[in-house]
């Protein structure tokens, strides 16, 4: 996920302005390569003097990372967290200073800039401070601003969204294969089907249900498949599934050392 946002902030302020660093040396050196900016091999260097921080490591992780900053990182340095779950309140508290901080919730279509992401002020942050983070995220695709107590719903829809997304592909292509094709041709229509049926929700702006009509013949074969899918529990199972994402969101915010 760091990466992503790399490539959108060195779009956003240009790459002699972005430094990185990792857990894993040859990993970020190579990363901080492919983008044209400084590798650092301490966080406390990266963040030496900066205006603003990303923070993309695992939930579990950024805890000791913080603390790590405190005293370290200036006090109005804007600091932006990625990290399913974490409260702005948690990481405020771990700062130990008044920095602005703003909680985001990317997602990984973020990598070819197509990503949707939300963002939620902590206590310090200012309306100027979410136009900088909407700057610096601004090609990763479409930014929104959620309050904060949203967050993790939205980490069950838009954030792990992807990978109810890819997994629908992989059903629909397995059934191809079930069907006789083979399974190249099968993933190609299943990929093309999810990818124009996405573009077309998100241009045409019309309600889904209404789009699912439209495809949907009279006694046709649509409407016998989409009573498949609601005989089957289809939709109550995507709903218990964010709700199973929203609710470890919540865990993963409350178990923090
Ligand atoms: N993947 C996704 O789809 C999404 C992820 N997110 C959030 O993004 C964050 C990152 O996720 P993801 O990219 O999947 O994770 P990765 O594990 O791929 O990347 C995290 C990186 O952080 C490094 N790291 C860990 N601790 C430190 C530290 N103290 N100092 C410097 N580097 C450190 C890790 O190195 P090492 O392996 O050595 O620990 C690793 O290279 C998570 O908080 C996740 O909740 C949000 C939305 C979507
Ligand atoms: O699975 C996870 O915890 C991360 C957060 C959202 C998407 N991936």
């Amino acid at each position: 996920m760091g990466e992503a946002i790399l490539s959108s902030l060195v779009g956003a302020v240009g790459a002699d302005r972005v430094r990185i660093s990792d857990g894993r040396a040859e990993y970020g050196a190579a990363v901080a390569q492919r983008h044209g900016v400084r590798w650092c091999a301490t966080n406390a260097e990266a963040v030496d003097g900066v205006g603003a921080v990303v923070i993309a490591v695992k939930p579990k992780d950024v805890g000791g990372l913080v603390g790590g900053l405190a005293g370290v990182l200036a006090d109005e340095a804007l600091v932006v967290s990625v990290a399913a779950g974490i409260p702005t309140a948690f990481l405020e508290s771990r700062l130990g200073a008044a920095n602005p901080v703003v909680r985001v919730m990317p997602n990984t279509p973020a990598t070819i800039g197509q990503g949707v992401s939300a963002l939620s002020a902590g206590s310090h942050a200012t309306a100027e401070h979410l136009e900088r983070t909407e700057a610096l995220l601004a090609g990763t695709g479409t930014v929104l601003r959620v309050d904060e107590a949203y967050q993790d719903v939205v980490t069950g829809i838009s954030g792990s969204g992807p990978a109810y997304v890819f997994y629908l592909i992989d059903a629909l292509a397995e059934a191809g294969v079930v069907g006789g094709l083979s399974r190249e041709v099968a993933l190609d229509l299943a990929r093309a089907t999810v990818a124009g049926s996405g573009a077309m929700a998100l241009a045409s702006g019309e309600h889904p249900a209404i789009l699912r009509e439209r495809v949907s013949s009279p006694a046709g074969t649509t409407v016998a498949g989409v009573r498949e899918l609601d005989e089957r529990g289809v939709r109550a199972a995507v709903i218990a599934a964010v709700d199973a994402a929203r609710a470890r969101s919540v865990e993963l915010g409350r178990d923090l050392t």
